[in-house]
């Protein structure tokens, strides 16, 4: 039997056959709506009991960030929580976020095993460069890996690490320089090429010298990719990659990437090769005399361990090199500008530096050491809680959430815990802008809510490697504190909150300026 068609010798027959089409795609249409409205009932229900901004249709709440640069985004987002509270919603365009300061709320989320999902913003934008690493992954990849990589952040492997931190701190007091007078300096780009520096010799095993030699090709390239990912982050739009593509920005981020993987990779080609080679057997990474012995970077600890593809091994250390550096490099930065205001501080914690190294002030740092520096570490604890490198932590809320307090997250938003204003909560930290590193003491942390306190993250998804960033920071500001003063933080604080902005960590656009002066007559 010949089947019906419509030709233009029957015009009637075009008009049903076009009647047919618009009803049934109109029908399509309606369904599909239905469904959607039906599927998404119960977020709409719970989220209309949240407080928040009033959203306008499709966009949500959008037009709020409209042209803000990455200042007035922070600031933005502090001044919302002031207005709406510790728990809050916005919707940016068909995604409810909720944003959580609320230490008792904080626990429902970061503290369920389940949710362990980053938003999908974060890991598209973010993909590209960390690829598969711990910071992307979740499920069954992010569970086996995230066990591996713990095991290499042994306690013994992290003291055998110190000699590096130490060695690399000298090289950056001596770029600090060693006039008597006292200088302006802005220390963050010299205290991130340290850091730089540290990251690359523990993690891969590789010198790149970015303090010595700052305009290497791998150190430019790592800069810039960072430098890259915090535009991209801070524009929404180009997290769609073919526009992404077609921008410099994305150009410049594809050759960046290019170099960075393939220097990257052949590293991680020799260090396979050279160890199938030597037929080194498994390091036990308790038996200290062996760790020792061995001096082995994060990228050997791996290969050795063997469970891990060239590719997935890849993928960790490029995470880890990137996760490590600007983070520790500011936390020092924040440290050395509020010693620059509170000189008392200052002033402790050079005594205890003298009480630990007594005359011989100049020799480099030892393991040992940063156990007798408890006051140093209260000092850091401080300020990472008044000016914490993540600002913001995000999850995807996978089941409906009871915050306990009238609120109910509903399943398939996502949350986004802002660490700012957790760590300014007066509930927890009276006079929550005093910078008192005595809030640390062990006598008066007792008590205290355990996720009021989050600068590495809280639950499953906490910072792999805190211990490591402590016992780095403490190294770095041992060196320098014995060598300089801090004798004025250019502006005083205010200049630094005033120009907070949160790229791939949170810190002030005009770098870090302080005056510092030689301590020789000191020491
Ligand atoms: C003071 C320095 C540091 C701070 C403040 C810091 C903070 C953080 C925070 C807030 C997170 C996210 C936790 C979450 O989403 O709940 C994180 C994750 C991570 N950090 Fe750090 N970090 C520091 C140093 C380091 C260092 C030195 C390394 C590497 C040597 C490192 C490697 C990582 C990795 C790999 C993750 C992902 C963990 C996962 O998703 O399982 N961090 N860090």
């Amino acid at each position: 039997m010949e089947s019906y068609k419509p030709t233009s010798k029957n015009p009637g027959a075009n008009e049903v056959w076009w009647k047919i089409s618009s009803v049934f795609l109109a029908t399509v249409a309606i369904v599909t709506v239905l469904l959607f409205c039906w599927t998404k009932r119960r977020l709409w229900e719970l989220a209309a009991r949240l407080p928040g901004p009033t959203p306008v249709p499709l966009l949500g709440n959008l037009l709020t960030f409209a042209g803000c640069d990455l200042i007035q985004f922070f600031k933005m987002i502090v001044q919302l929580v002031e207005k709406h509270g510790s728990i809050f919603k916005l919707w940016i365009g068909q995604d409810l976020f909720v944003l959580l300061s609320d230490p008792v709320a904080l626990e429902k989320v970061l503290g369920n095993k389940n949710f362990i999902r980053r938003t999908g913003y974060v890991t598209k934008v973010g993909k590209p460069f960390f690829r598969n690493g711990l910071l992307m992954s979740d499920g069954d990849t992010w569970r086996v890996h995230r066990k591996i990589i713990q095991s290499t952040f042994h306690n013994n492997i992290l003291d055998q690490f110190v000699e590096n931190f130490a060695k690399n701190s000298s090289i950056l007091v001596q770029k600090l320089g060693d006039s008597e007078c006292a200088v302006t300096v802005n220390v963050y780009p010299l205290i991130s090429l340290c850091t730089l520096d540290v990251i690359c010799e523990t993690a891969m095993g590789t010198k790149v010298n970015a303090q010595l030699d700052y305009d290497g090709e791998y150190v430019q390239n790592v800069l810039k990719s960072l430098q890259l990912l915090s535009e991209r982050f801070m524009r929404p739009w180009l997290s769609v990659d073919w526009i992404f593509n077609l921008t410099q920005l994305g150009k410049e981020q594809a050759a960046t990437l290019k170099y960075l993987h393939g220097n990257v990779q052949q590293v991680v080609s020799e260090k396979l090769a050279k160890f199938h080679a030597s037929g080194r057997q498994k390091t036990q990474v308790d038996d200290v005399q062996s760790v020792n012995r061995k001096k082995l970077s994060l990228l050997d600890l791996l290969i050795e361990d063997g469970q891990l593809t060239p590719d997935e091994i890849h993928d960790e250390v490029v995470t880890i090199v990137a996760a490590g550096s600007e983070t520790t490099a500011s936390t020092c930065c924040y440290v050395l500008s509020l010693l620059g205001v509170h000189q008392d501080v200052q002033q402790r914690v050079f005594e205890e530096q003298r009480s630990v190294f007594g005359e011989d002030m100049n020799r480099l740092v030892t393991c040992e050491d940063l156990l007798h520096m408890p006051y140093l570490e209260q000092v850091i604890k401080e300020s990472l809680r008044l000016f914490p490198p993540i600002p913001y932590l995000f999850r995807k809320v996978e089941q409906e959430t009871d915050l306990g307090n009238g609120y109910v997250l509903p399943a398939g938003c996502y949350s986004m815990v802002v660490t700012y204003t957790t760590h300014r909560n007066p509930d927890h930290f009276p006079d929550p802008g005093r910078f008192d590193p005595d809030r640390f003491s062990p006598e008066n942390s007792i008590g205290r809510h355990p996720y009021a306190y989050i600068p590495f993250g809280a639950g499953r998804r906490m910072c792999v490697a805190y211990k490591f960033g402590i016992m780095e920071a403490k190294t770095m500001l041992s060196t320098i504190l014995r060598r300089f003063r801090v004798v004025e933080t250019v502006g005083g604080i205010r200049t630094l909150v005033d120009s907070l902005e949160s790229g791939v960590v949170l810190k002030p656009a005009n770098g870090f300026n302080i005056k510092i002066e030689g301590r020789f007559a000191d020491t």
